[in-house]
């Protein structure tokens, strides 16, 4: 399962009445969204076929550690079609009894994956389908080593200057309640931060929010804006991005750091750059396909 990205430019205000639980958004709102998508895509939704890729190369991976025709995958969306009722109804309707679902975001919250897992859960027991839910794989050797060797591969890019590089993890914010809430969200998100930063090497690092959104209620932070804003006050001249709660090419990722955060840097005299996003990587198939298999032995597939 994955968020879901509009199919062309007349699809982003359905897409985001979605987001909205049904609620269109205003003409401001709908402008501002369709300029950040003008400014990344030219017509072109990176995440769709993004999304795609990482499916076709999933299925590859489980057919070599599990034998071929032993897992079919499935596609389904949070936000745009195909739902993930839709990806749920196509197994019933392929006679699949037992199922394994797994999201593309390593961290769990109940606000994320959380809200993946209820309606999978839901769609399933209209079937009549048994489903192990994953609800996250923050922490797997895999993972963890692909996003190690690019953070490392990155830091070469600083020439130089790369003695001088503060990392910054970043992930999706999400709204403060979630901490009352006790969810694993920013507990899991630090974890998987520090074991890469142990694995790369690297002794300078923080972690900061991004992308949060404006709902009136507060958010968590500190948004990655004002952290960049405090490290060019403390001198810091290189940073460099690794936006560990998400792993494609997509709008946070395309314009939110690359144009908005690199801007506001390179306004205070700083250097942004930022991890090339596992996409279909092969480790991070690897991870999502041992995951899953663990999980299948829950359900004694
Ligand atoms: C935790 C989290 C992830 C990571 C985990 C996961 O991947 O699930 C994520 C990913 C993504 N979010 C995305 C897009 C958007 N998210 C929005 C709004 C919101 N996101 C939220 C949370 C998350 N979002 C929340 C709490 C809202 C507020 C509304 C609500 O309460 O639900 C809005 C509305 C406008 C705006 O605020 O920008 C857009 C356009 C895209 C696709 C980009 C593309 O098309 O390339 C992706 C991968
Ligand atoms: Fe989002």
């Amino acid at each position: 399962m994955s968020y879901g990205t509009p199919e062309n430019m007349e699809g982003i205000e359905a897409y985001y009445t979605h987001i909205r639980r049904g609620h269109p958004p205003t003409a401001e709102q709908l402008e501002d969204l369709t300029s950040r998508y003008r400014s990344i895509v030219g017509g072109v939704f990176p995440l769709r076929a993004n999304t795609n890729r990482q499916v076709e190369a999933l299925q590859r991976t489980l057919d070599e550690l599990a034998g071929e025709g032993r897992y079919k995958c499935y596609q389904g969306l949070k936000h745009a079609a195909p739902f993930i009722e839709d990806g749920v109804a196509a197994m019933a309707a392929d006679g699949i009894k037992e199922a394994v679902s797994i999201v593309l975001t390593p961290q769990y919250s109940s606000m994320s994956v959380g809200g993946y897992v209820k309606r999978a859960k839901e769609e399933a027991e209209k079937h009549g389908i048994r489903l192990a839910a994953i609800e996250s794989y923050h922490l797997h050797p895999e993972l963890i080593s692909a996003l190690a060797k690019r953070v490392k591969a990155g830091i070469d890019r600083f020439g130089e200057d790369r003695e001088n590089v503060l990392v910054l993890f970043s992930a999706h914010s999400l709204p403060e309640k979630i901490v009352e809430m006790k969810d694993p969200y920013p507990e899991q998100l630090l974890e998987t931060s520090r074991a890469v930063a142990e694995q790369a090497g690297i002794s300078r690092w923080q972690f900061t929010w991004q992308s949060a959104g404006q709902t009136g209620q507060k958010w968590l932070g500190p948004d990655i804006l004002e952290t960049i804003d405090s490290l060019s006050r403390e001198g810091v001249k290189n940073v460099f991005v690794a936006p560990v709660g998400f792993v494609s090419d997509h709008l946070e990722v395309l314009y939110d750091l690359d144009i908005e955060a690199r801007k506001f840097a390179a306004e205070r005299g700083m250097r942004l750059e930022r991890i090339e996003m596992l996409n279909n990587d092969s480790q991070y198939m690897k991870a999502m396909a041992e995951t899953i298999l663990g999980a299948a032995v829950v359900l004694k597939l």
